[in-house]
């Protein structure tokens, strides 16, 4: 591999399929990767102030702020790549950054989603296409060698009942079944039947309960692991 390029390595899944549970896992068991979180604490406070809440906003009026999320997801996660990017790599070091959600998957879920159900109009939609092409080559350029993918698939039900365990307060309310059957299917479209260059997936079940089944995390870490064997 050559000195400046990276391998990314991201989850993907729908939303409470459990995708930080595994990140901490996968962060336990190979410490040596770079890592990048999700920035949600960014979302529902901009600039540390409460009530600033966008997260909040997006699920209490979809169509008025699915744009404004959009760009400001895309901003801070672009922020997060740039930052470890533009660190200077020790040549001991391991290429390879680990993350939850990808920059692509906020287009390809989300923003794609919001423009097939008319939150995100036409010309919203072409002018976030813009300002995505042209950042994403500004701060990834040729740094990227390899994607890989691990995609966490789980029945958008078992999502649900999750995320009502959870009960992120802006989300209680708020996401019902639909919506999670929504954005399952994106996953699904993009990361099932849709073509990807230079890109690995793997595909975990997700459905049974891992956090402390250790018979589970076994068995999906054997996957994980043979994914990952000659990079790691
Ligand atoms: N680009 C985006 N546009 C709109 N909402 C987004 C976007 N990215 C993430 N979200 C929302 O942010 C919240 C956190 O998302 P995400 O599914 O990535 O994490 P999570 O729910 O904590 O996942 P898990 O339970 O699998 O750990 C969810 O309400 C999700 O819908």
């Amino acid at each position: 591999m050559k000195s400046n390029q990276y391998t990314l390595i991201s989850i993907e899944g729908n939303i409470g399929s459990g995708k930080s549970t595994l990140l901490k896992l996968m962060q336990q068991k190979y410490p040596d990767l770079r890592f990048i979180p999700e920035p949600v604490n960014e979302w529902q406070c901009i600039n540390g102030d409460p009530s600033l809440n966008l997260l909040g906003s997006f699920y209490e009026d979809s169509t008025r702020w699915a744009y404004t999320m959009q760009v400001y997801a895309f901003y801070s996660r672009l922020k997060h790549w740039k930052e470890v990017l533009s660190d200077p790599i020790n040549p001991e070091e391991r290429h390879l950054i680990l993350s939850e959600r990808s920059i692509e998957a906020d287009k390809e879920i989300f923003a794609v989603n919001g423009h097939k159900n008319g939150l995100i109009n036409k010309l919203e939609f072409a002018l976030y296409e813009k300002f995505y092409d042209w950042l994403c080559e500004e701060v990834f350029g040729k740094k990227i060698q390899k994607q890989m993918i691990i995609y966490l698939q789980v029945d958008p039900e078992v999502c649900h009942q999750r995320m009502q365990k959870r009960a992120r307060d802006e989300e209680k309310n708020t996401i019902s079944k639909e919506y999670l059957t929504q954005i399952h299917n994106r996953h699904e479209e993009w990361l099932l039947r849709e073509t990807h260059k230079n890109t690995s997936i793997l595909v975990l079940n997700g459905d049974q309960e891992f956090e402390t089944d250790l018979k589970q995390q076994q068995q999906m870490f054997e996957g994980i692991d043979n994914f990952l064997k000659g990079i790691l």
